[in-house]
């Protein structure tokens, strides 16, 4: 059985941060492990309060799990603070593994998840270890300064965050205008790029897209996946689990992590960057 982990934060309502993670590695078949850095008082209309573990909690973690673990892959959500960045990325960066970086910064109701200088932190130590950067629009923006309107701004955006290392970036679009698509933009250092396209869901049940995304991404590599397929499948996975909503909670509710496994067809449509 092939084992990840996430590094995140605790979502007490279940549908995204450290749930959703596990919930996902569970519907993959991978064995999931996880590193706590904040809890949050939270549910599908807002976050009511966040308290932080400490970095050297975090790293007692770390460390009780790969004293006993061969981890494949890893993720990581919701870090929270500058220490807390720091200490994850000391302690992975000698390791061989595969790393998805979601750099979780804003909750869909507004409160942040990550404190504002903690960007630098960011950028400097974990997106040199990365393996695949997962920003939403306004995530890139942040790490780049730069406005994204036009998908020519998307690409020189992406440019500039292969830059800083890491080996994949894709650029998600949930949050564009687009009624007819959800379409992500995938940038590989190697030269390699294109965009992926699924039909868009007119639904408010998208709480934990990207935890969900991006944690199927892990399980993915953690099986042995190639990079691609694993950006692919995982797109599908949370495709599936947004089409098929569970209806629950009273505001942006969960997705639904059973769908990839009852509706398993989904044909993602890919086409030039
Ligand atoms: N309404 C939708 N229908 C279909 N796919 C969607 C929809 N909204 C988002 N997606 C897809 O879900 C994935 C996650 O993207 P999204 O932009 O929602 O992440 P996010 O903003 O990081 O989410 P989170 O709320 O967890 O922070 C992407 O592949 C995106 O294209
Ligand atoms: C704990 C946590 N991580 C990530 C997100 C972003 O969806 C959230 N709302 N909560």
């Amino acid at each position: 059985m092939d084992v990840v982990m996430t590094i995140a934060g605790s979502d007490s309502g279940g549908g995204a941060g450290i749930q959703a993670d596990i919930k996902t590695f569970q519907e993959l078949k991978v064995f999931g492990t996880s590193v706590i850095t904040a809890l949050t008082a939270q549910n599908t209309l807002g976050v009511e309060a966040i308290f932080p573990t400490t970095p050297d909690f975090v790293s007692q973690q770390m460390t009780a799990v790969f004293n006993d673990f061969d981890v494949k892959a890893l993720k990581t959500g919701m870090l929270f603070s500058d220490e807390i960045i720091e200490c994850v990325a000391d302690k992975i960066q000698e390791m061989e593994l595969q790393i998805v970086v979601d750099p979780v910064m804003i909750a869909k109701g507004g409160a942040s998840l990550l404190q504002q200088e903690a960007v630098y932190a960011l950028k400097t130590k974990l997106l040199p270890i990365a393996t695949v950067l997962t920003p939403n629009i306004p995530e890139a923006e942040v790490i780049t300064g730069m406005t994204m309107n036009t998908q020519s701004d998307i690409q020189h955006a992406a440019e500039s965050i292969l830059e800083k290392g890491v080996q994949c970036v894709v650029m998600k679009g949930g949050h564009l205008e687009d009624d007819e698509f959800a379409t992500d933009s995938v940038f590989l250092s190697n030269g390699t790029s294109f965009k992926m396209s699924s039909k868009r869901i007119a639904t408010k049940h998208t709480h934990g897209t990207g935890c969900t995304f991006s944690a199927a991404m892990t399980a993915f590599l953690g099986k042995g996946l190639s990079l691609q397929e694993a950006i692919l499948e995982a797109k599908k996975f949370v495709q599936l689990a947004i089409e098929h909503p569970l209806n629950l909670g009273h505001g942006h509710g969960p997705t639904n992590h059973f769908a990839y496994q009852n509706h398993r067809n989904y044909e993602v449509m890919i086409s030039e960057a």
